[in-house]
């Protein structure tokens, strides 16, 4: 079977992820910690940054060391120009500690870190090996290290998403969600204040392999624990829901990333009547994976181009947990063109099932003419 033939890279990418998830948490805490009113502040803008890099930096790092130097390739969505300034060195010392904090947890996670401490020269060498543009021939690794970082500075949902393509087909995705409930109606369940969530209320990391069939959703584990395999892997399945009535449909929170009145009008002409489900990042593709949304809508401004780490990991899950993506034209994303989903007509539309995914096509079609996007 094909997915057997990638278990070693889905096996390392889905620790590594992990791994990314005690790091993301870890900062997000020192964010709330020194700024506990939840107001933004100017540090938090750095905090980000640090756990972009820090991401950046150990994934990088860890998958350097599993498949060799020499054959690896990444996209990622950070680069290294800003935090070479002098300038930033302050900046630069908070992702050495983050890194090396993350990486003397590796066999935690099963993984093998580095002999000691990595150095500044190190954790830039491993940024900036992230400087692949993709495109259609050979391997390339797909990494957002943190996607909806507004939803991160907000205290809300934000994910780790790790996507592995091959001619330029998505063969992997594996998507780490720290706040996003493994429990059913783990969207409703999180609460802003973390620590009055009982301690097993813990985020996920959910996984697929291209022609499995299937997706998994595992808890993240919690400090003290150690992570063994399948570490209590569900299967997650798309949502049986085909009636628009009762689907709930999710989109991206700030308008500026999407129009919210097309949708609004979409979502009327088809009949859907729920209240739109507003979330940060690629959660949104893991709701209509795990079943607990029926339809994902993003329009877009005319001239955005969506960037693949934004979706790689994201469309895969949702086909192998049985659902559908296209562009709003209907149309397969296409992977191979380097760093951009170039050709995407309209939007983006990610549905449980057929019959949700054809209707909305189609009003989107009927909608276009008379909206001004
Ligand atoms: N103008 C514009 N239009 C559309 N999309 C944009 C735009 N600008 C950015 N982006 C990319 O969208 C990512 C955030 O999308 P979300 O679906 O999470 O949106 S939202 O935060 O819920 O509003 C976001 O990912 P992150 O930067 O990782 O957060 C961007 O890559
Ligand atoms: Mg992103």
């Amino acid at each position: 079977m094909e997915n057997e033939k990638y278990s070693k890279e889905l096996n390392v990418a889905v620790r590594v992820v992990h791994m990314a998830c005690f790091l993301c948490e870890k900062v997000q805490k020192q964010l709330f910690s020194t700024n506990s009113d939840q107001v933004k502040s100017k540090d938090d803008d750095s905090l980000v940054t640090v756990a972009d890099w820090s991401v950046q930096a150990t994934i990088c790092w860890m998958l350097t060391e599993a498949f060799g130097s020499q054959n690896i390739s990444i996209v990622a969505e950070e680069d290294v120009q800003t935090l070479i300034k002098p300038e930033s060195s302050a900046l630069l010392e908070m992702v050495l500690t983050s890194v090396n904090e993350c990486l003397a947890e590796a066999p935690r996670f099963g993984l093998q870190g580095p002999d000691k401490a990595l150095g500044p020269s190190q954790i830039l060498e491993a940024i900036s090996k992230c400087n692949s543009t993709g495109g259609p021939l050979g391997r390339h690794w797909v990494l957002d290290p943190v996607d909806g970082t507004l939803g991160f500075v907000r205290g809300d949902q934000y994910a780790i998403a790790l996507a592995m393509i091959e001619y330029g087909q998505v063969k992997i995705g594996v998507l780490g969600c720290p706040n996003y409930s493994v429990k059913d109606d783990g969207l409703n369940k999180y609460s802003q204040q973390k620590n009055l969530v009982e301690s097993d209320d813990v985020g996920c990391v959910m996984y697929t392999s291209k022609g499995s069939g299937k997706a998994w959703m595992q808890p993240l584990i919690l400090c003290d624990k150690r992570f063994e395999w399948p570490n209590s892997a569900k299967l997650i399945r798309v949502s049986s829901i085909d009636d628009p009535a009762l689907a709930t449909f999710c989109e991206p929170v700030e308008r500026s990333n999407s129009d919210h009145s097309f949708a609004a009008g979409v979502a009327n002409t088809v009949g859907l009547r729920k209240k739109p489900l507003r979330v940060y990042s690629m959660v949104k593709y893991a709701a209509i994976a795990r079943g607990e949304a029926e339809i994902y809508m993003k329009f877009a401004r005319s001239g955005y181009k969506e960037k693949i780490w934004d979706h790689a990991a994201g469309v895969l899950l949702v086909q192998e947990a049985g659902g559908v993506v296209s562009d709003a034209g209907g149309r397969s994303l296409d992977f191979s063109k380097g760093i951009y989903l170039e050709g995407v007509d309209r939007g983006i539309i990610a549905c449980s099932g057929l019959a949700l995914h054809e209707k909305i096509i189609g009003a989107v079609y009927d909608s276009w003419e008379s909206s001004n996007l």
